[in-house]
This record gives C-alpha cells, sequence and structure tokens, in this order.
C-alpha cells in the first residue's frame, strides 16, 4: 500500500493552440496525499483539461504540477487515467486486458499474483477467464479499474467513466472505487457533472466556472464510513453543493439540482440497500 502522492499545482493555466481565450486562468490546488478530490463544474469550464494536466498527458501554457514536491512533464504509469469508454481489448479475456499495462511496462513477471488480486479487488474474482465482450458496461468498467490498480498508481484520475452506467451499477461502483482507494492510499481526482458522485466518492469538491476556467468554491464532505443518499449528512454536503454550483456557474437553484442525477435522488432506498450489500 502507497500512502498515495501528495499533488500541487503552482500557478498553472492553459491556452489551447489557435484558441483566442484561456481555457484555464490561474489555477493553484493541492491535493494531499490519499484524499478524494471532485472537480465539478459546467461543460466548457476545464475539468478535463486540467485532468489531463494533472496526469502529464498536456503541459500547461504556464505554471507547473509538482508531485511529491518534483515537477512533472510526461504521464507516468504511477498517474493513471480512466475514462468514459473502459477501452478493452475485445480479443483478449478478462485477465490479459487487466495484464495489459503490466505488459507495456515490461512487469509481466508480477502478473502471475498481481492480476488475481486486483481482480479480486474489483470483485471479478471469478471472471479472469471471461471474454470481456460478455460483461456488462459496469463490468468491463471494473475490468479497466483491475487494469489501472494491477500497476499499483499513486493516483488515480477519472475523467467522468461512470457516466454511461445506470444507477445502480454507477452508485456500487462510485462506493467501491472510493473504498479501494482509501484502502490502498491512492489519490483520487474526479471529474464529474453530477453532484451526487461528487458527494458519493470525494472528501472535497472544487466547484470550477468558466471563461477562463478557473476555481470558484471549495466543499468539504466529511461523512464518515459509507454513503448512502439518504443520510441527513448526505443530503446536507449535497445542498451544500448545490448551492456553490449555483453560485460559480450562475443558475437557479432548480437548473443546478438537474445536475443531481435524478435516479438516485428519487429513489434512496433501493440505492440504500444496494450500498449495503
Ligand atoms: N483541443 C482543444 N482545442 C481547443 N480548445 C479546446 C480543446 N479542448 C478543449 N478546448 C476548450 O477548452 C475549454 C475547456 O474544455 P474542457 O474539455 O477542459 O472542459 P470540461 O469542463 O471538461 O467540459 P466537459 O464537461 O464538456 O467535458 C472549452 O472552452 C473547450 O472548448
Amino acid at each position: 500500500m502507497s500512502d498515495g502522492a501528495h499533488i500541487q499545482t503552482v500557478g498553472i493555466s492553459h491556452t489551447y493552440k489557435g484558441a483566442g481565450a484561456k481555457a484555464l486562468g490561474r489555477i493553484d490546488l493541492e491535493v494531499c496525499p490519499g484524499e478524494a478530490l471532485a472537480l465539478i463544474g459546467r461543460s466548457g469550464c476545464g475539468k478535463s483539461t486540467l485532468l489531463h494536466i494533472l496526469a502529464g498527458l498536456s503541459a500547461p501554457t504556464d505554471g507547473k504540477v509538482l508531485i511529491d514536491g518534483t515537477r512533472i512533464s510526461a504521464p507516468s504509469p504511477s498517474r493513471i487515467m480512466m475514462f468514459q469508454a473502459p477501452s478493452l481489448y475485445p480479443w483478449m479475456n478478462v485477465e490479459q486486458n487487466v495484464g495489459l499495462g503490466l505488459r507495456f511496462n515490461g512487469k509481466m513477471k508480477q502478473a502471475g499474483t498481481r492480476i488475481p488480486q486486483v481482480l479480486d479487488l474489483v470483485e471479478l474474482g471469478d471472471y479472469a477467464k471471461r471474454n470481456v465482450q460478455d460483461l456488462s458496461g459496469g463490468q468491463q468498467q471494473r475490468v479497466a479499474l483491475a487494469r489501472s490498480l494491477a500497476l499499483k498508481p499513486e493516483v488515480l484520475l477519472l475523467d467522468e467513466p461512470l457516466s454511461a452506467l445506470d444507477a445502480f451499477t454507477r452508485h456500487a461502483l462510485q462506493r467501491d472505487i472510493r473504498r479501494i482507494c482509501k484502502d490502498l492510499g491512492i489519490t483520487l481526482v474526479l471529474v464529474t457533472h453530477d453532484i451526487n458522485e461528487a458527494v458519493m466518492m470525494a472528501d472535497r469538491a472544487l466547484v470550477m466556472k468558466a471563461d477562463p476556467g478557473d476555481i470558484e468554491a471549495e466543499v468539504r464532505i466529511a461523512i464518515d464510513g459509507d454513503r448512502l443518499p439518504s443520510m441527513p449528512a448526505f443530503a446536507e454536503a449535497r445542498r451544500e453543493l448545490v448551492a456553490a454550483y449555483e453560485t460559480a456557474a450562475g443558475m437557479a437553484m432548480a437548473e443546478a439540482q438537474n445536475f443531481v442525477s435524478q435516479d438516485s435522488l428519487n429513489e434512496p432506498k433501493p440505492l440504500d440497500r444496494l450500498a449495503t450489500n
């Protein structure tokens, strides 16, 4: 288990080539080792740009990103990014897909022990030999998660990887990803449009605004143990985040509420049952 990486951005801003306006203004942020941070905001406010810069997939126009005090300039297997599409190879079975990161990084010697470990972590221990095409969307994202975990990352960066899943599957994965990151000491940074998802998964949410992308508000989400939408503390954190979102985006509360997934708002009981299974 790692302690997770300490992430710091120092005055980063970003302008895409050929674009007149800045995508990101000046952003100074810090993520503590093992913390789970959500970046939330309206479309176009720069969430993905910031996440890509944290991953080292693109360089900021100005400023720097420090991981454990060292400036980064490229991607690294210790910082893994997951996207909406699980991007599995359909002609490979589950364990072959999970082993891909190990193979690309010359760590196949670890595959024999590491692959069963991470498949157990994502609760797919019995699926090693299954064809990935026969799995559900949620199970495919679990395979992608296992592939990421196989490399023992210190940072997991999620760019809305659960947004295509149904409410029940999404809720179970939100709970499990948070638990796994806490258990393994992985620093988590999550981009989401969904206020409920931020409350389910994060210790802290940063609300971003656009033109240029900037951090407008910070909301701490201090809920001990399992998080259920029916908990008063969950509802309170959601209210606080909706209010911050409303201010940042300059929208009415009713519109901000639309960024809370309606299924989990309206049907807390079945989701709660699922979360305790
Ligand atoms: N490759 C690119 N070239 C030029 N402009 C870009 C590029 N990628 C993003 N942008 C612009 O930068 C700004 C921030 O985009 P970004 O994708 O980071 O926002 P976002 O908050 O992640 O949006 P969404 O929630 O829709 O994914 C937007 O104005 C977008 O149009």
